[in-house]
């Protein structure tokens, strides 16, 4: 079975979840698309649900699919999102922002009762760190964030390199305006204090440790599905 076979199988669990007159989030990335395109079917079919999109693409596909879409402003309390993960633990803590759309999924999801994440299996990790953290980041100062970065994690026991995100060979800019510095520092061993160091950084816009946002996890593995918290 294909990795994008696994995707659409975690997706098709979490549209479970989803029932009449629900006021959604769509998430951003390869997962939360199978999500967003099998929800459109259903929307065809006649599901009335309301939608909020965690970043431009999304939104386009989800207008795409004719899903009722909202904002934020007009809908700022939401049933359900449905996302994706970059990596995540037991505890359900994540990293997301491997798609850059950290900051719009972020505030989506404190904006929403339930989380429930997709993924296939090779998301699940022991300990979180091997997926480089991405940090979004104002471009004032970025020299001076990036040490404050360094700096900050060293304290938190994480040390590597700081890169900034490029894309066809300029710096990578998010919905938001913002670049994006990739930590590799391979183990995040106290996620809580790099969370909170991270946040006092005045140039640090957010980070894409989500911890006590996710409700419930669906990875799909070869041999079936796998749910962790509630779905
Ligand atoms: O955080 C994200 C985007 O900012 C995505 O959810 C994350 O990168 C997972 O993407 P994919 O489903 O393509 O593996």
């Amino acid at each position: 079975m294909s990795s994008e076979d696994l995707k659409r199988q975690a997706a098709a669990r979490a549209l479970e979840a989803v029932s009449d007159g629900m006021r959604l989030g769509l998430g951003t990335g390869s997962t939360a698309r199978h999500f967003v395109e099998l929800l459109g079917d259903r929307v065809r079919g006649g599901l009335k649900v309301i939608c909020v999109a965690t970043s431009e693409a999304t939104q386009a596909q989800a207008e795409g699919e004719g899903i009722p879409m909202s904002t934020l402003d007009e809908t700022p309390e939401l049933d359900l999102v449905v996302d994706g993960a970059d990596e995540l633990d037991e505890q359900l803590r994540l990293v997301k922002g491997g798609g850059g759309a950290l900051l719009r999924e972020k505030i989506v999801a404190s904006a929403s009762k339930r989380m429930i994440v997709i993924a296939d299996d090779s998301k699940k990790v022991a300990v979180l760190g091997r997926f480089p953290l991405p940090v979004e980041v104002n471009p004032f100062g970025l020299e001076v964030t990036r040490r404050q970065i360094a700096a900050a994690a060293a304290r938190c026991g994480c040390t590597g390199e700081l890169t900034l995100r490029q894309r066809d060979g300029k710096p990578f800019v998010t919905d938001g305006g913002h670049y994006i510095i990739d930590c590799h520092f391979a183990v995040l061993p106290q996620p809580e204090a790099l969370a909170a160091a991270l946040v006092a950084i005045p140039g640090v816009v957010e980070h894409g440790l989500f911890i006590g946002l996710a409700t419930g996890v669906v990875l799909a593995a070869p041999g079936g599905l796998v749910e962790l918290g509630q779905v």
